[in-house]
């Protein structure tokens, strides 16, 4: 049990980070609260990674102030380490291991551990428990790496893009994991590129773009945007002629085929905007496919805020 269980799990105010002359994260704040799950968005290079290495206390910071279960994790860090568990991105493992070694390993370090072989079940890894780490799928290294910042019984977890290579199924498995821990009350903070993650775990989303928090709040509030703002989409046969359809349609809506076939209303969507569009499709002898209504998503919010072309 934390003394201090009204203190976040982790506040950042004004982080600036450096590399030479490339300011990495410039002037960040964000603030993770107890037994929560805060979800790091932002294109390449973002400083989303940066930003939780920081938290970690594997980087210093050029500027600004960073508390971690209410410690300094550069001062504080070997107290710390006791109590958070780190998934870094890309593995780790070194290429002769045996995924039971590691994490019998990692256990040893800790307090009060999980049982590493109940751990690497859990995980699907059992039938690979005694394969060199080299010898592992992507996936299957994810997992071990996900077993290690678990094994300790962590109050705080950063997980720095925990699903990228898993197949869909490992994937929810991971999603049920981080669902269990804050269940339990861990605090949890994760970078991801998948929207539908951030949607599906987080309480929190902090969008972050060239160093800068561009947006932040809970899913649902940053997804609900500009009020009653719908999204009309169907598919058809490529190329359709939508002069008519916005001459047809309310003013304010706007009307575009965003990809081959795929077409998209954005505005006040009403029954009777659904009611026009079928059947204008209808005088164009053609069949609206797949048609829904529905907000926003957060991948619409997120290339809203950073642009849609693509980083370096
Ligand atoms: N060790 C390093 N040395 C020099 N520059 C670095 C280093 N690590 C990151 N950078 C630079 O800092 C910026 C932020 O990188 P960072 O890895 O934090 O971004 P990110 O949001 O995690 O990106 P990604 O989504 O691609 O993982 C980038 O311009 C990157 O090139």
């Amino acid at each position: 049990m934390s003394p201090h269980p009204q203190q976040p799990a982790v506040e950042v105010s004004g982080l600036v980070k450096r590399y030479g002359s490339n300011v990495a994260v410039d002037g960040l704040d964000l603030t993770l609260d107890r037994g929560t799950v805060l979800a790091l968005l932002g294109p390449n290079g973002a400083g989303k990674t940066t930003t939780v290495e920081v938290c970690e206390g594997f980087r210093a910071a050029d500027g600004g102030s960073v508390r971690v279960l209410g410690l300094d994790p550069r001062r504080d860090g070997d107290a710390l380490r006791a109590r958070i568990g780190v998934m870094p991105q890309g593995g780790g493992g070194y290429p002769g291991v045996r995924p039971d070694e590691l994490l019998r390993l990692v256990a040893a370090c800790a307090a009060n551990p999980l049982d590493p072989a109940w751990l690497l079940d859990v995980l699907g890894l059992d039938s690979a428990r005694r394969t060199t780490y080299k010898r592992l799928s992507g996936g299957q290294k994810q997992r071990l790496s996900l077993a290690c910042a678990l094994v300790g019984r962590p109050e705080l977890v950063f997980l720095d893009e925990p699903t990228a290579g898993m197949d869909p199924q490992a994937r929810r498995l991971v999603w049920d994991l981080v669902g269990a821990l804050r269940e339990d009350g861990v605090s949890v903070l994760l970078t991801t590129h998948l929207m539908d993650e951030a949607e599906a775990l987080a309480d929190h989303v902090v969008i972050v773009d060239s160093g800068k928090v561009v947006a932040a709040g809970t899913p649902a509030s940053l997804t609900r945007g500009t009020g009653d703002e719908q999204q009309l989409r169907f598919k058809a046969k490529p190329g359709l002629e939508l002069s008519l359809l916005r001459d047809a349609l309310p003013e304010g809506l706007d009307v575009r085929e965003t990809l081959r076939g795929a077409y998209l209303i954005e505005g006040h969507i009403d029954p009777q905007v659904v009611s026009t569009v079928t059947s204008w499709c209808a005088q164009q002898g053609v069949l609206a496919e797949e048609l829904t209504v529905a907000k926003r998503s957060l991948e619409d919010v997120f290339l809203d805020l950073t642009g849609r072309e693509l980083r370096s």
